[in-house]
Formats: structure tokens, sequence, C-alpha cells
């Protein structure tokens, strides 16, 4: 049986974010997973995602942690509702506030991981804690705090 990512199943009308979106050929396409009480995403970054030669941009970095964060916040919504991600109503979430500590630059030609723990969740708010690894050393650390989609952003 093969499992879906979380942002397999949001819905194709929100599927067009460049960091999540399945439906954005231009997008990152990140794919979250859960593995134990954490999640897990990985991306290998291409040649355009550069900062300087041989170090991966820190935009980019800060990309994936959001969509990692956000998918993370919906599945843990869900998981603590006791329901299957997917079912409606849907619990959606979008980005309040995001931080990210640079820690140690990060290589270019490694596949990246991304843990993310959930530090706090409420019925409107989740926050998550990522830590970006490349080659098992944490190069970037961030928080995001995710809060429940507003009603006014979902495509008409
Ligand atoms: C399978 C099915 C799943 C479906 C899954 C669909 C996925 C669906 C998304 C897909 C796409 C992905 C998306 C990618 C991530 C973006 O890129 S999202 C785009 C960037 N984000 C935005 O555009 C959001 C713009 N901002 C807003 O709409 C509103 O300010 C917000 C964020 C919804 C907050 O609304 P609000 O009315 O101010 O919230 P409010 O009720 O006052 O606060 C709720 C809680 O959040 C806290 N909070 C609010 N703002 C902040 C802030 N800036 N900083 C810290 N805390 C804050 C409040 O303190 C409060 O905390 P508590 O008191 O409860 O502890």
């Amino acid at each position: 049986m093969t499992t879906l990512a979380f942002q397999d199943l949001y819905p194709d009308e929100l599927g067009h974010c460049y960091g999540c979106g399945k439906n954005n050929d231009h997008g990152l396409q990140i794919k979250s997973f859960w593995e134990g009480k954490e999640t897990v995403a990985h991306f290998e970054p291409r040649p355009e995602h550069t900062a300087l030669p041989g170090y991966v941009y820190g935009g980019l970095i800060a990309s994936l942690i959001d969509c990692h964060g956000t998918g993370s916040a919906a599945a843990a919504a869900y998981k603590a509702n006791g329901r299957d991600m997917g079912s409606e109503p849907a619990l959606r979430f979008v980005t309040a506030n995001l931080n990210v500590d640079f820690l140690a630059p990060t290589p270019m030609g490694e596949t990246l991981e991304l843990r993310g723990k959930i530090k706090e969740i409420k019925e409107k708010k989740v926050i998550v804690e990522i830590t970006v690894f490349a080659k098992g050393k944490a190069c970037a650390k961030g928080s995001i705090v995710c809060v429940k989609m507003p009603a006014s952003m979902m495509p008409s």
C-alpha cells in the first residue's frame, strides 16, 4: 500500500501553492509524511536554487520549512481530532509567522531532510518546529505559526 503525502490529499483547488501544490508544475512540490510523532520531507535542491556556488539559497530553505510546516499543521489537526486527513469538513492552515535560523551553510548536491515537531496545537493555531538536515548535519531551524485558513482565502 502506498502512503499518500499530506499534500496529495489537498483538494485540487488548493494544489497551486509554489511550495507544495501538486498542480504547480513550476513549484517545489514538497511531500510530507508522518514518521512516528515527527513529520518528515525530503527535497533535492536544483541548480537554480543556488545562493553562492555550492550552497543552497536560504529563501528556498524557508519555503521548504513553510510548506512542510503548514502541511504538518493540517496533519496534526486531523490527528488530534481522530480524523482521516482529507475528510470533510476540511482543516486548512496558512502561515501567520515564520522564523528561520540558518545554522550552517547548506551544501548543494545533497538531499535535504526536514523533520517537524508539533510544539503546540489549539483549535485555530498550530506551532511547528522544523530542522533541516544535510548529510545528517542540522543546517537550519525554523518555527512556524500556522492559523486556520480564513474563509476569504478559499478560491471561489
Ligand atoms: C487534506 C486536507 C487539508 C487541507 C489543507 C489545505 C491546505 C491549504 C493551504 C495550501 C496552501 C499552503 C500555504 C503555504 C503557506 C502560505 O504560503 S500561506 C500564505 C501566507 N499567509 C497568509 O497570506 C496569511 C495572511 N494572514 C491572515 O490571513 C491572518 O492574519 C491569519 C494568519 C489567518 C491570522 O488571522 P487572525 O484573525 O489574526 O487570527 P487570530 O484569530 O487573531 O489568531 C489566532 C491565533 O494565532 C495567533 N496569531 C495570529 N497571527 C499571528 C502572527 N502573525 N504571529 C504569531 N501568532 C499569530 C494569535 O495570537 C492567536 O493565538 P492564540 O491566542 O489562539 O494562542
